[in-house]
């Protein structure tokens, strides 16, 4: 089984490409979703975040309240680096978990969908490949304030708490390029998927001639050892 990490940038275009993966049949795995799930009411990261960030960060059900807390930590680093040391611990157990589900049902390969994989350089030497959402930095702008509904300056903040697109380029094994319209997208993440499944055969096909070189090798040494006494 091999992993595989896709990254972006906020609003490049990640969960438009993950859908379009999980209609051909991936195993694909969110750390938004579990970033969403890990901080419930009565979770460690819950009771963390209400003793740094205080009551005022709760909604009136005891839920977390997303947007007060997106304010803080987008404009705040010392704060954002709080968030992320009690977060990320709870978010990478619970996506190991979900990586040996998918083990044992039998998938051949999961793809990570990881918002901040290329900042945390130390995940990316568990994938075997990197799948980068780029953007072009105008439409990346105008759909995170068009989806979140901020004004320019406030989207050009939430965009700098993340590493530029352009440098997350160099990193990525692959790219897809959200840039043009959803029928383009399509297509790339269709040549992408098709990669993979491709990549697999290879894997098989390599399993095969080893067990099949070391087969013959055995048999030459028998027969040598044979001759030879
Ligand atoms: C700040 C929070 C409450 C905002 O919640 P909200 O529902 O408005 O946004 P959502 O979770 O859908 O995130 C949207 C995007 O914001 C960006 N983002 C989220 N957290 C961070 C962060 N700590 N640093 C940089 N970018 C981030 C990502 O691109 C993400 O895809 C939430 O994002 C959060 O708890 N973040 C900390 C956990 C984290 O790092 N999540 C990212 C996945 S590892
Ligand atoms: N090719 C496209 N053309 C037009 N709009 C798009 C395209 N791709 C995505 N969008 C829109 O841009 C917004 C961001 O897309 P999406 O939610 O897929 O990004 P994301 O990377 O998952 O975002 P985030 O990390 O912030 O959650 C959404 O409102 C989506 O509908």
């Amino acid at each position: 089984m091999f992993l595989v990490g896709l990254s972006g940038g906020i609003a490049s275009g990640k969960s438009t490409v993950v859908a379009v993966l999980r209609e051909l049949g991936c195993a694909v795995i969110d750390a938004d979703v579990i970033a969403r799930q890990v901080v419930q009411p009565h979770s460690k990261a819950h009771q963390q975040i209400l003793q740094h960030f205080g009551p005022e960060i709760l909604l009136e059900n005891g839920e977390i309240n997303r947007e007060a807390l997106g304010s803080i930590i987008f404009s705040q680093p010392e704060k954002r680096r709080l968030l992320n040391s009690i977060t990320h611990p709870e978010i990478l157990k619970e996506m190991l978990k979900q990586v040996l589900k998918y083990f044992v049902l039998g998938y051949r390969y999961v793809i990570l969908d990881i918002p901040l994989l290329f900042e945390t350089r130390g995940l990316t030497r568990f994938m075997k490949y990197t799948v980068l959402v780029y953007c072009d930095p105008p439409a990346q702008l105008a759909r995170l304030m068009k989806r979140s509904g901020l004004g320019a300056a406030e989207a050009e903040a939430r965009i700098s708490c993340q590493l530029p697109l352009e440098e997350k380029l160099r990193w990525a094994t692959h790219v897809i390029d959200n840039s043009g319209d959803w029928e383009s997208t399509r297509r790339q993440v269709l040549q992408l998927h098709t990669r993979l499944e491709d990549s697999l055969h290879f894997l098989w096909a390599r399993l095969a001639l080893g067990t099949a070189a070391a087969g013959l090798g055995g048999l030459l040494f028998l027969l040598i050892r044979h001759f030879i006494s």
